[in-house]
């Protein structure tokens, strides 16, 4: 039997026909099929709902290399397109965490190339993410600061650990901006004066403290995230799906659209701007602060 994976009951796992096989990947009965294992990114995809769980999969802390953001997008784009797929539940393999946001050795002393590279898969992941038809849900069961923050408030619904975990856009705490994509999907999500606030002081708020200005939608027990979540999503699928698509297309397609008219100046922009002295000062400065944490 594999082991029993975090929120998540051994009996439930054992209900859902969780097994191990002789090559020792974590693999899924009957109704639920394993879209990827090896990577950063799993996908588990249960046919009989039509619910498919991504969950981010690279140890410590879920950093966003391009390695990641590209499986993430490719992930993304193969359950779009899968007829049978009807919600998506965004979630983390790694305990205490949902994302770290992105990798900051991506943009410390690299090359002008790889940044590009670098911004291209974190811009195709988030379209794919934000555009898409699926229900999406986060399930967000640790820290998510910055660009975990984006991917969670990317998704349609939010459900948040209580406890120490913090989320928000803390950029400028880096020396960095976040860019008019991320303020864009902030502002849809908690208006502008909370955005303006939360921006220009790189607040990291708790679960509660997310709770009480939206930028969460639920706030519940560890253990608790994952069935909070699948009892949301009942609500949701009983929607008649071409409406609800409608409608969140129209809602969300000025802000991908912003992005998508302008991929190669913002990609180009980010290179530029993350090379300057002074922003590699602030990040070489925060990425000792992180390490001195430790000592
Ligand atoms: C007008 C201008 C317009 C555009 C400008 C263009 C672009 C600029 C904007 C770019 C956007 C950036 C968005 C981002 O996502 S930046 C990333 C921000 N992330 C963070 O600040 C999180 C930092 N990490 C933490 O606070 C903690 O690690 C965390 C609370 C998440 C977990 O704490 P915990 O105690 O559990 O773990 P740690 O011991 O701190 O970490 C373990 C190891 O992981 C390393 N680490 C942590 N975070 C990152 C990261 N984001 N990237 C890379 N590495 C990370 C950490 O250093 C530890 O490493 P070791 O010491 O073990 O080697």
């Amino acid at each position: 039997m594999a082991a029993p994976m975090r929120g998540m009951s051994v009996l439930r796992q054992a209900f859902q026909g969780l097994v191990r096989p002789a090559g020792g990947q974590v693999c899924r009965q009957v109704q639920h099929r394993c879209y990827s294992t090896p990577g950063h990114v799993q996908v588990d995809m249960n046919s009989e709902t039509g619910v498919a769980t991504v969950r981010l999969n690279r140890p410590p802390v879920n950093s966003l290399n391009l390695d990641v953001l590209t499986e993430l997008s490719i992930a993304l784009e193969k359950l779009e397109t899968d007829k049978s797929c009807k919600a998506m539940v965004l979630a983390s393999a790694a305990p205490g965490i949902f994302s770290a946001g992105l990798d900051i050795l991506e943009m410390y002393q690299s090359t002008p190339e790889r940044c590009v590279a670098f911004w291209r898969a974190l811009q195709d992941a988030w379209l794919n993410l934000y555009g898409s038809r699926l229900i999406t849900m986060a399930a967000i069961e640790g820290h998510s600061p910055a660009g975990g923050c984006l991917l969670a408030m990317s998704c349609d619904y939010r459900v948040m650990a209580e406890g120490k975990f913090q989320i928000g856009l803390n950029e400028t705490k880096l020396g960095i901006v976040a860019p008019f994509w991320f303020t864009d999907v902030m502002l849809n999500t908690i208006g502008h004066r909370e955005t303006e606030k939360a921006l220009q002081l790189g607040a990291l708020y708790s679960a509660q403290q997310a709770l009480s200005i939206g930028l969460v939608d639920k706030v519940v027990p560890l253990a608790e995230v994952m069935p909070t979540v699948e009892g949301e999503l009942k609500n949701w699928l009983q929607i008649p799906a071409a409406a609800r698509v409608i409608t969140k297309t129209s809602m969300r397609k000025a802000v991908l659209d912003r992005l998508r008219s302008q991929k190669e100046k913002d990609a180009q922009f980010f290179a530029d701007f993350i090379n300057r002295d002074s922003v590699q000062k602030s990040l070489g400065m925060y990425i000792a602060s992180l390490q001195k944490k430790k000592n």
